[in-house]
């Protein structure tokens, strides 16, 4: 049995109806990059059974959105309301994050899901990044087709001895970039992985989490397999859930 990897919906409406909602490329992630089971969770918030849902999953992947944390959860008013956000989805992942890493149960988190875990574990977010000093415009051209969207806009540069550089083998990568908001200050307990040529905090990983954790600003699930280092991500990730699997089956 391959490992069950939740990937916590969005929530959109399509035509009159509200849908708890994740988009393909991002499940088909979990199958093609990390060979295991994506199960898409609800976001239902405070009326979520977290106990029951990490007892029965082995990984959980946190996907990018066009929406943003609501500012309140790290203590700052929301300074563009025409933003979309999902408060729904907020109350699902932000308990659900700090629930898991205490488990030790693997995670892998994308762009809006890494801005996610900086919240949920104590961090803050500019809410937007293109407006602070010194600072890169991180934004997508949304006039441009979507493999120009997602094609490589910047380098980050590697932690030296980080587990990142230890994994892919290299100093710096190419990623593609579409966030407007992003890391202000680091939540304590992350070690920062990946940075941009700006200073951006651009990948994270959890220093006491039991398990393994890597938060990505980009978007490693875009045609993941034509992308090496990507498959070596998402490959990492697999492989620690295929772990947590087998400790979870052997505990009485
Ligand atoms: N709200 C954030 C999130 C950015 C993000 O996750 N973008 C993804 C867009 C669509 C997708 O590929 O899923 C921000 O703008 O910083």
């Amino acid at each position: 049995m391959r490992p069950i990897v939740i990937v916590p919906a969005c929530t959109r409406d399509f035509g009159e109806h509200p849908y708890h909602a994740a988009q393909y490329k991002y499940v088909d992630a979990v199958v093609l990059g990390a060979d295991c089971a994506p199960m898409i969770l609800p976001s239902l918030g405070a009326a979520l059974d977290l106990e029951t849902v990490l007892g029965l999953c082995d990984g959980i992947m946190l996907t990018g959105s066009a929406s943003n944390v609501h500012p309140s959860f790290y203590s700052e008013e929301l300074i563009d309301p025409s933003l979309p956000q999902d408060l729904a989805r907020d109350e699902t992942t932000l308990p659900l994050i700090r629930a898991a890493v205490a488990r030790g149960v693997p995670i892998i988190a994308i762009c809006r899901g890494f801005q996610e875990m900086n919240v949920a574990l104590g961090g803050s977010l500019h809410q937007a990044v293109q407006t602070v000093e010194g600072k890169m415009d991180h934004r997508e051209n949304p006039a441009l087709g979507l493999d120009e969207q997602y094609g490589d806009a910047h380098k980050v540069q590697l932690a030296p001895g980080g587990m990142l550089e230890r994994l892919l083998g290299v100093a710096e990568i190419p990623v593609n970039s579409l966030h407007g908001q992003g890391v202000n200050e680091l939540a304590s307990g992350l070690v920062v992985e990946a940075t941009a040529e700006d200073g951006l905090v651009e990948a994270f990983s959890v220093r006491t989490a039991p398990g393994f954790t890597l938060a990505l600003q980009w978007h490693p699930e875009w045609r993941i397999t034509h992308n090496p280092y990507s498959m070596k991500m998402f490959g990492a990730f697999g492989q620690a859930c295929r772990e947590y699997q087998a400790q979870r089956r052997s505990r009485p």
